[in-house]
Parts: C-alpha cells; structure tokens; sequence
C-alpha cells in the first residue's frame, strides 16, 4: 500500500533518515516508533509531502507520490497530530468540513460528510456546533480523527495523537482508532514514541533506530519473541517474554466445573464451587468446606478477570491466577460458562507449544 523505496532524508549534515525501505501493509495499522530524534516524523511527513526525501521513493499503491501536485496529495491523505492542529476560531463542524470543501465538495456535501465523521468518533450534534477551546483535550482530539475521516480518506497519518491526553482519555482514543480502523478498512501509518501503545495498536511495529535507520519491522507478538538485536530487545522491555504471551495462543481446554445458582444449596466438603445466577451466567466462587447450605450472596467471592474462548495465553492466565479459586473461568461470545482452567494447564500447554 505504502512502500519506502530506499528513502533517505539529510538536513545539512544531519540524517534524519537513512535509507528506510519499509512495506505499510493496506487496511491494518503500522506504527513507527523509536527514541526521540530517530526520524519518524519526517518519515511520516514524507508520505504526504510535507517533506521532500534526499533520495529515494515513496508509493502509494505502486505510485510514486512525487509525481502528482502536493496539495491534492495531502488532500486525499488524512492527518492527525498531537493537540489537533484545529482552527481555533472555527466551530469543529467547520474544521471537520475543511479537506471536503477543498476537495471542492459543495457544501450540503461537506457538511453531511462531517457529521458523520463527527458522530463517527462519538461527538454529538450539539458539541458539533461548539468551538474547539469548549471541548475537552480529549473531545479536541476526536475532532482531529473526524477531520482526517471526513473526506474518506483510504490513508491516514498518524503523529503521536494521543500522547498530550491523560491516560484514562488516551486508552478511550486507542480503542476508538483501533474500531474506526477495522470499521472502515483504512490504512493508518502512526507514529509514536511509547513502545507499549505500538505494541497494543499496531498490526505491524516498524522500530527505528537514531540515525533514522530501520532496527525491525515485526508484528507485536514476533518483536516481543524475536526481537532482532540487543537495541530492539532493550525497546520492547525486560519483561517481554511475559508480554508476548498476550499474542500467544494456547491449546487448553476449558474444563467442566461443580456449579450451583444462588439461593440453591451446596453440600458441605464440596470444595470450591461456581456460583451463577438464574440464566447460569457466572457470578463468583464459593468455598464449601466446613459448611453446607443455600448459596447468600454474601458468601460469593467475585473472581478477578474472566477471560473468553480463544483469548491469547496471558489473558487466561490472569484469569486462573486472579480467581480465588486458582481456576480461572472462560465464557463463550455470549458470556455463558464455558469452563474453567488452571494455571498449571496454561504453563503446561506453553511449554508443549513450539518456541517461535
Ligand atoms: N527541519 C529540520 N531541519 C533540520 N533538522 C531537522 C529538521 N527536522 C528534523 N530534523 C532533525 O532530524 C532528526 C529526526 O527528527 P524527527 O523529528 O523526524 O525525529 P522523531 O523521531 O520524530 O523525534 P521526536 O520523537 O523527538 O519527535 C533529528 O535529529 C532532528 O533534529
């Protein structure tokens, strides 16, 4: 979808990037990320020419950016950055109708296309009508998503969107982008500088290096298992092989478990049993061991997590190991009962899966 084709980037002496060849694959997200300095937001400028590379060739769908007129260009690639970039003294449904009304859409057009990308990111009519410095940072940066969707763009460009948001907003904002990608099939190519968001965001993680130089285009889960030298291993954190196994799957299956609803009784030396509600969708554990007798909800301990069918090994485990019980409970796509599962289970069957 987008290649690099040998792309360096010199300011006087300086080499910002050094012959970067990179494939952004077409409908997924792809980051690049890296320690300041290392190029990636002249990397990403350079797609829509907001930089002009040294050398070397950047495509678009195998054309080369370079040859058509730079406005247009940056007309049918979405945009976003860190604090929005939004006109100040514009209202946000009229910053979010700017590309469409230079595209030369009329404006019922514009305006239609903008109220759909405004309700897109979750804004309503009302804070349509308001002016950026009356939203909130987060909500600002919605608006910044939304004018970058409006003109349907099948690229967009990302440059550290979130990192100006408290934490709690800028989880909000990766699952809306992490939607908005999957709901409408866009290519996103996203700078930043936090390795965790890479890796929670990006199908694809390109790690660049200082000197603008590509250390390891992987997925999350090969950067974390492979990664290809010391500085990339350093990158990703000590505790990588912990964190690759929330991209690996395990073949354990969920086992039956004793279960009884609330209100209906437990025989005494049962041990632990399941506690579900009258549709018997798990509601916690309850330890039958000295006693005997209907189930009181006061009895009931809540387990931790609960993980679903298929979810990768890391979640199951914090299943087993936040439940009281030590088993942790897996439920199907609707939330009914599915089994349980230890631990030892979890390790047992990642040590019987093959190293990748
Ligand atoms: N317009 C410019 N003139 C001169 N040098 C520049 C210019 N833009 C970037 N550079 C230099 O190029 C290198 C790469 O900069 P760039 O902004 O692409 O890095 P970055 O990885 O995005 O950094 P950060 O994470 O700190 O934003 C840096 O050494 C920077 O100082």
């Amino acid at each position: 979808m987008i290649r690099f084709d040998g792309v360096t980037k010199r300011y006087g002496s300086t080499v910002a990037v050094d012959d970067l060849s990179l494939e952004v694959r077409r409908g997924g997200i792809t980051c690049l990320v890296g320690p300041s300095g290392c190029g990636k937001t002249t990397s990403l400028r350079m797609v829509n020419r907001m930089v002009e590379p040294t050398e070397g060739r950047i495509l678009i769908d195998d054309e080369d950016v370079s040859r058509g007129d730079p406005a247009q260009l940056r007309r049918s690639i979405g945009y976003v950055i860190q604090h929005a970039g939004l006109f100040p003294h514009r209202t946000v449904l009229a910053n979010v109708m700017t590309v469409p009304r230079l595209l030369g859409w009329d404006r019922a057009r514009a305006r239609e296309a903008a109220m759909t990308a405004i309700e897109t990111v979750g804004l309503t009519a009302d804070q349509a009508r308001r002016y950026p410095a009356q939203l909130s940072g987060g909500q600002q940066q919605r608006v910044g998503v939304a004018r970058a969707l409006a003109s349907d763009p099948e690229v967009v460009l990302m440059d550290e969107p979130f990192s100006a948001v408290d934490p709690v907003v800028r989880a909000d904002l990766q699952e809306e982008v992490r939607r908005l990608q999957r709901e409408l099939g866009i290519t996103i190519l996203l700078v930043t500088h936090d390795i965790d968001e890479a890796l929670l965001l990006g199908d694809e993680v390109a790690v660049l290096r200082q000197g603008g130089r590509l250390a390891q285009l992987a997925s999350p889960g090969e950067l974390l298992a492979h990664p290809a030298d010391d500085f990339v291993a350093g990158f990703v954190g000590k505790d990588r092989g912990y964190r690759a196994l929330g991209f690996t799957q395990v073949q354990v299956a969920p086992q039956p478990v004793d279960t009884v609803r609330l209100g209906a009784s437990v025989r005494a030396g049962a041990g632990w049993v399941l506690v579900t509600d009258a549709e018997g969708m798990p509601l916690g554990w309850v330890e039958a061991t000295g006693w005997g007798g209907p189930v009181r909800e006061d009895r009931v301990e809540r387990f931790g997590n609960v993980a679903r069918v298929g979810d990768s090994a890391r979640l199951l485990l914090d299943a087993a190991l936040s439940s009281p019980s030590g088993q942790g409970v897996v439920v199907d796509a609707e939330g009914r009962l599915a089994g349980v599962v230890g631990a030892d289970d979890i390790l047992a069957a990642l040590g019987r899966s093959p190293r990748r």
